[in-house]
């Protein structure tokens, strides 16, 4: 079996070292390279919980990692901005994303998706690998059809740059496909502090608490006449994701499309 050639952008990240381990450990996975703004020149064994990881080259520049690496998928555990440059580039080197950084726009994954057309490619965005945090978008999606009423607290660790989560936003994107529009709260309601009723998509809320201690963590929360239901998802641990992004990259290997979301993949 031809192991799958992958670079991974991010690696000393906290979730970029989580995937390099991961596939590292994956007997069919093999990883080429690594990308970083810092270290160019370098091998990744130079760097400190990296000694045991032979012959992987550190690139500070896309473009050059992958005229000088033969590579099939790029994992992109950075920044939005960053993300977006090291997709494209991906997908104009023939190269398929796997991009788990959040806080792209919808512009970004239209220009992705249309790239991903021309050039017959498969790229798979997903704010969230964890396969219970899939599942719960999926069940609050179901409970969304009989509630109507739903805020979203979405609960992660105080390094986190983006607000709200990506998979608050693609919680709300999949409620507001299935449910009646609704503008919640009261018509009349007023903020006396300015914030307090927190962000707003499609007329649902949603609420970002950021501390230390919290890894990722989401209540999806409905609300009818006497009654109220939650869904809530915790992930403890960067493991938690790995799984996911195990299965992104084996389904990116074989499906010639654009996937934004995790739950569109899996059964
Ligand atoms: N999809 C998911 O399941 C999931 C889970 C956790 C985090 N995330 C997202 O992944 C992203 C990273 O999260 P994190 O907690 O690992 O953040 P982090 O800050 O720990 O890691 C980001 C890494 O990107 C690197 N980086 C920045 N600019 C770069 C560049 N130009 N080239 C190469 N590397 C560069 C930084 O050095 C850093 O190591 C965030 O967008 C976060 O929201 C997604
Ligand atoms: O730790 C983060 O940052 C996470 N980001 C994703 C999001 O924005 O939804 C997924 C969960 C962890």
């Amino acid at each position: 079996m031809n192991k799958v050639k992958i670079i991974i952008a991010g690696p000393r990240g906290r979730m970029g070292s989580e995937a390099v381990k991961m596939v590292t450990n994956t007997e069919h996975f093999e990883l080429k390279a690594v990308i970083d703004y810092k270290y160019e020149g370098h091998m990744l064994s130079d760097l400190e919980g990296f000694q045991a990881i032979n012959n992987v080259p550190i690139f500070s520049n896309i473009e050059t990692c992958l005229q000088n690496v033969e590579c099939d998928v790029l994992i992109d555990l950075t920044t939005p901005e960053v993300g977006m440059h090291h997709a494209k580039t991906a997908l104009l080197h023939n190269v398929r994303p796997v991009v788990g950084t959040t806080g792209f726009t919808k512009a970004d994954l239209e220009e992705l998706e249309g790239i991903c057309k021309d050039k017959n490619l498969g790229c798979i965005i997903a704010p969230n690998f964890a396969l219970g945090a899939v599942l719960m978008m999926k069940f609050s999606q179901m409970a969304a059809k009989y509630f109507n009423d739903v805020e979203i607290i979405e609960l992660h660790h105080d390094k986190k740059l983006d607000a709200p989560s990506g998979t608050a936003v693609k919680t709300a994107e999949m409620i507001s496909a299935v449910r009646e529009s609704k503008q919640q709260g009261h018509p009349d309601e007023k903020e006396t502090l300015s914030g307090a009723r927190g962000a707003e998509l499609d007329g649902m809320h949603i609420h970002s608490v950021r501390l230390p201690g919290l890894v990722a963590h989401q209540q999806v929360l409905f609300g009818s006449d006497g009654q109220t239901l939650s869904i809530r998802h915790d992930s403890y641990n960067r493991a938690s994701f790995m799984s996911g992004v195990k299965i992104a990259v084996d389904t990116v290997m074989k499906q010639d499309l654009f996937v934004y979301g995790l739950e569109n993949i899996i059964e």
